[in-house]
């Protein structure tokens, strides 16, 4: 990650606290390293005292772990049944505000903190900003680990070029809930994001796929210049 990225990445997580946290919001934490700078400035804020009685529930153990580092309350889904907010970061961010998320191994978590979420921000840099979804990063799809064998050839016959995920000791990445990700590589973008969602989805033994189509209610984008851009979902005519 080049110098620009990381400040663009910090720029963005802190514009997203600054503008969209109040006090008193139930929070979805989301996981990954733009989340991180989130993280650290929730825990400033509270720190001044400029926010107080914020909580929220973490998409990851590693989030987890950060925010109880950082003295940011958290809650669990026995305490709370629906979020203010929640703020992650993207793997790509398509002209619709859809998005591909899940490189960093969370999707389900997120994807389900999302949903019970009453909007979502996300934060990114601008190398995330892609004209159609599959252009710039794989699409993650968590399966479980029984018959997680039985799916490569499938994702292939969809003309897609899946690569079982691995840890740099060649072993096969487990997920926080126990499974394993296909990084699933489209030569040409995806061209109907709803349909390749309906049909990974439907497919026994897959858990959930990255793909976030119509989650996102802002995108705050970290530019290389330093310039902050928002932007937001279309309002309805
Ligand atoms: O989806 C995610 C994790 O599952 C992350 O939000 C996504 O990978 C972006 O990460 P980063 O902010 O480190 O670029």
């Amino acid at each position: 990650m080049g110098d620009w990225q990381s400040a663009a990445k910090r720029a963005a997580a802190y514009y997203a606290v600054d503008h969209f946290v109040q006090s008193g919001m139930r929070l979805g934490l989301g996981t990954g390293s733009t989340v991180a700078f989130v993280l650290e400035r929730l825990a400033q804020r509270l720190q001044t005292g400029d926010l107080r009685d914020i909580a929220g529930i973490p998409t990851s153990e590693a989030t987890a772990q950060r925010a109880q580092a950082l003295g940011i309350p958290l809650l669990s889904f026995d305490d709370v049944q629906s979020l203010d907010l929640c703020i992650d970061g993207a793997d790509e961010v398509d002209p619709s505000l859809n998005l591909v998320k899940g490189l960093g191994g969370a999707l389900v978590r997120e994807k389900i903190v999302a949903s019970a979420s009453r909007s979502m921000v996300v934060v990114v840099d601008e190398s995330k900003i892609v004209p159609k979804l599959g252009t710039r990063a794989p699409l993650p799809v968590e399966v479980l680990t029984f018959g997680w064998q039985l799916h490569e050839a499938w994702l292939r016959s969809l003309g897609v070029e899946p690569v079982l995920r691995r840890t740099a000791q060649g072993e096969p990445f487990v997920s926080d809930n126990g499974n394993y990700i296909y990084d699933c590589h489209f030569p040409q973008g995806i061209d109907d994001p709803m349909r390749v969602e309906a049909a990974i989805n439907n497919r026994p033994g897959v858990v959930e796929n990255g793909l976030f189509l119509g989650y996102a209610t802002q995108v705050v984008i970290g530019m290389e210049s330093g310039d902050v851009v928002v932007k937001r979902v279309a309002e309805e005519a």
